[in-house]
């Protein structure tokens, strides 16, 4: 290894996406390898409004291999971490920096130790894809870092062994994640269906109920599912693979009607399944302990009212304006058809959901802002000032839910993931390999 005299720290920064299942993968047929029980479909979310920057660095002066998350050393000796660095260092190849003087071997990283720090810049475990995109931002910046030569799809298979959903970020707009038959699980990996661009007029909203860490983690959930439920089984065996053709037509043709209903009903199914576990999951209301339990009630009274709000809205149009879809958090992701639809969508969330007095609007929708603008809301007062939705016009409107909601994100289908030439985003000294 030329260049060790001086120490020399090594490093790249990466950037890379989180994505929104649309067919949800749950349950595991193999624990070690993450190898799923069906094939999954998502959509990558605009890296502007969410997404995390991890930077790695080598160095011979390093004694250990050491992780921040989120600006806190935490632990790599977990099984899901140990395997994504291995199998990086195993296809690493020769590395060059003419400016530094370094010359890295293709046997030698064996012996060098990393250095890794990763920030989400959203809540991390509580239901909005951290761990997704934060283990394929790790595997994106390792390859690039060791020159692996594999090509996105060959590394995808590496992210899923740090977290299922994780290899669907290795790849910009409309995923899928091929669920392989091998006992290997080489060929259990993510495809690009289309990229952010084929479906552009796509808005996304989150409304993010709770960032407290849920209660149940998704790798404890869905072992106790594929244990105990039978609904599981026939979700596998009968309806996603022809779900999943179906979904795949609609975003080929972007028949946004097709799209809702397959979003919607894969949704509700996948809570379906949870309730089918024993003992059964409450993903959509179940938080923290920390949480009182009329919060409880509460987190189950506003996803009921979001599926309230969209299903009569969408009833009383010709075709479908929105579809939303639940992960295993207290979030609520919706996909409205176009802007027009979104900026309606807006006014009916805000009418329902205003924000506690003390919130500011400015820190109650976050992401693409440009919305609210459409919607003609610029203060606290046009949200009071919002009608009611048509739809409900003669029927009792439901109740408003003031700050129910912590705030929305609106966003958009996005870009996988990138290396981020910026030095002021470069998360550790270049000097000496440590958290800025
Ligand atoms: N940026 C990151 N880099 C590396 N690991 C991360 C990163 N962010 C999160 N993780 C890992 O993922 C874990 C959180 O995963 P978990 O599945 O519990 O939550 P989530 O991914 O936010 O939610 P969900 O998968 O249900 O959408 C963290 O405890 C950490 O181990
Ligand atoms: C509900 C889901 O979000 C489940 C995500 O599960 P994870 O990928 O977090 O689970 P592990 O593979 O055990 O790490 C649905 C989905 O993203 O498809």
């Amino acid at each position: 290894m030329a260049g060790e005299a001086e120490k020399w720290v090594l490093m790249v920064t990466a950037q890379t996406p989180t994505n929104i299942a649309v067919i949800k993968y749950w349950g595991k047929r193999d624990e070690n390898l993450i190898l799923p029980v069906n094939d999954s479909i998502s959509v990558t979310l605009d890296p502007e409004h969410l997404c995390t920057t991890t930077t790695v660095a080598a160095s011979p002066s390093f004694d250990s291999d050491r992780m921040w998350l989120n600006g806190k050393e935490i632990s790599l000796s977990g099984d899901r971490y140990q395997n994504c660095l291995r199998e990086i260092r195993a296809r690493a190849g020769d590395v060059e920096d003419e400016g530094k003087g370094v010359k890295i071997a293709k046997k030698d990283w064996e012996k060098l130790h990393l250095h890794i720090a990763s920030y989400n810049n959203f809540p991390t475990a509580a239901g909005l894809a951290s761990s997704a995109a934060g283990l394929a931002c790790l595997v994106f910046a390792l390859a690039k870092l060791m020159n692996v030569k594999d090509d996105q799809s060959k590394l995808s298979a590496i992210a899923r062994q740090g977290s299922g959903s994780a290899c669907r970020s290795l790849y910009g707009g409309f995923v899928k994640w091929v669920m392989g038959k091998d006992d290997d699980g080489k060929d259990s990996l993510a495809v690009q269906l289309a990229d952010e661009k084929h479906w552009d007029d796509l808005v996304i909203i989150i409304a993010v109920v709770s960032s407290s860490q849920k209660e149940t983690s998704s790798t404890t959930g869905m072992r106790e599912t594929v244990e105990t439920s039978l609904l599981l089984k026939h979700r596998a065996k009968e309806v996603v693979p022809k779900r999943t053709l179906q979904m795949e037509e609609a975003i080929k043709n972007r028949d946004f009607a097709s799209f809702a209903q397959l979003t919607c009903a894969d949704s509700n199914q996948f809570h379906a399944v949870c309730l089918d576990t024993s003992p059964p999951i409450f993903y959509m209301n179940d938080t923290s302990h920390s949480i009182k339990l009329w919060n409880l009630a509460l987190m189950k009274q506003l996803f009921s009212r979001i599926i309230s709000i969209v299903e009569k809205w969408n009833r009383s149009e010709e075709t479908p304006q929105v579809a939303y879809t639940f992960d295993a958090g207290p979030n609520a992701v919706m996909f409205a058809r176009n802007r027009k639809a979104a900026t309606l969508l807006l006014q009916r969330l805000l009418f329902y959901f205003p924000p506690s007095s003390a919130a500011d609007l400015d820190s109650y929708i976050l992401g693409d802002k440009s919305i609210l603008k459409d919607a003609g809301v610029q203060g606290i007062n046009d949200v009071e000032g919002l009608p009611p939705p048509p739809e409900i016009k003669g029927n009792i409107p439901l109740k408003k839910c003031k700050g129910d909601v912590s705030y929305f994100i609106c966003t958009r289908p996005g870009r996988g993931p990138v290396l981020l030439s910026d030095k002021s985003q470069v998360l550790l000294n270049p000097e000496t390999g440590l958290p800025k």
